[in-house]
């Protein structure tokens, strides 16, 4: 009787176990989503033993294929929710470009840690190499777009990286940026705007440029419009100064005595003083 009662209550422990698991796989806990048992293992070790609720609801539609959007509050599990099925798929993946993770060979999460790693250099050098740069070509005022590991020599070519020199290749970045930029000044233009671009543009036509330099349009040029202004916007301060800068400029030029003037006249003698010369 004894014995027996103990059969039945090992009966009973069996059929309270299996009553457990079929709830778990009806209530959808880890063990209904048919994981691999790396996986599996995996999940527990972390120390999961039930399903958020977005976990639940969306793990077993990601595993069959669909794609899904969710929305939960942060905290919910929505990372796991993704990368659990993520990685039960990647197992029964082959990838190119040194990203394989092959199912038979165990799937760690280290190994794919090194194989996203693969496809984006990590030191230094490499990170430095993947960077695209322009350098600034001051003969046509463009940026050229340089490729890894080009650069530009004295004498004004690309050296790429194998060694051949190429002419440089124009972009027009910064004359389309400017075109642009310069467009949307027009088109805002508040009064304060307009009058400052309008004063720029007349400060221009007379060949000056805020930094004192003369602007020239050179031979066989496509005319920029507005290439005579500086790049930068103006308030109305800024353009009042320039001007007062620029007026102040030129009463200087005009009072100031010409140098180098010749002393003597064409026949080589001294020149006669047409004033009145007072002896006292
Ligand atoms: N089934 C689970 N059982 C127990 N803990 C879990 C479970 N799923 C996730 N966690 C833990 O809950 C915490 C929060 O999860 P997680 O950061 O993935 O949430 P989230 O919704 O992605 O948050 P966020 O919106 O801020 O990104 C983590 O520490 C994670 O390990």
């Amino acid at each position: 009787m004894a014995r027996g009662g103990k059969i039945l209550a090992v009966s009973k422990t069996n059929l309270k176990k299996k009553q457990k698991q079929s709830k778990k796989s009806r209530s959808g806990g880890f063990e209904s989503l048919g994981l691999s048992p790396n996986i599996y293992n995996g999940v527990k070790k972390k120390g999961y033993r039930v399903p958020t609720p977005i976990q639940r609801k969306t793990m077993p539609l990601i595993l069959t294929g669909y794609d899904v959007v969710a929305m939960a509050r942060t905290g919910s599990g929505k990372t796991a929710a993704f990368l659990i099925p993520m990685l039960q798929k990647l197992q029964h993946h082959h990838f190119e470009a040194g990203l394989s993770v092959r199912g038979n060979q165990g799937f760690e999460s280290n190994r794919f840690d090194a194989a996203v790693l693969d496809l984006n250099a990590d030191d230094g050098r490499g990170m430095q190499k993947q960077k695209s740069s322009y350098h600034w070509d001051k003969r046509s005022k463009k940026y050229i777009k340089l490729n890894n590991g080009d650069h530009v020599t004295a004498s004004g070519k690309i050296k790429t990286e194998s060694g051949a020199k190429l002419k440089a290749k124009k972009t027009g970045l910064y004359k389309k940026w400017k075109e642009r930029s310069h467009k949307k000044v027009s088109l805002k233009g508040t009064s304060s705007d307009s009058y400052a671009e309008g004063a720029a543009s007349s400060a221009g036509t007379s060949g000056f440029r805020g930094d004192n330099r003369r602007f020239n349009g050179g031979r066989g040029r496509k005319s920029v419009p507005n290439a005579h202004v500086r790049s930068e916007i103006k308030d109305l301060d800024q353009v009042r100064k320039e001007r007062q800068k620029k007026a102040d400029r030129v009463s200087y030029l005009k009072s100031k005595p010409k140098r180098g003037k010749k002393k003597f006249g064409k026949n080589g003698r001294e020149r006669k003083w047409k004033g009145y010369h007072l002896d006292i």
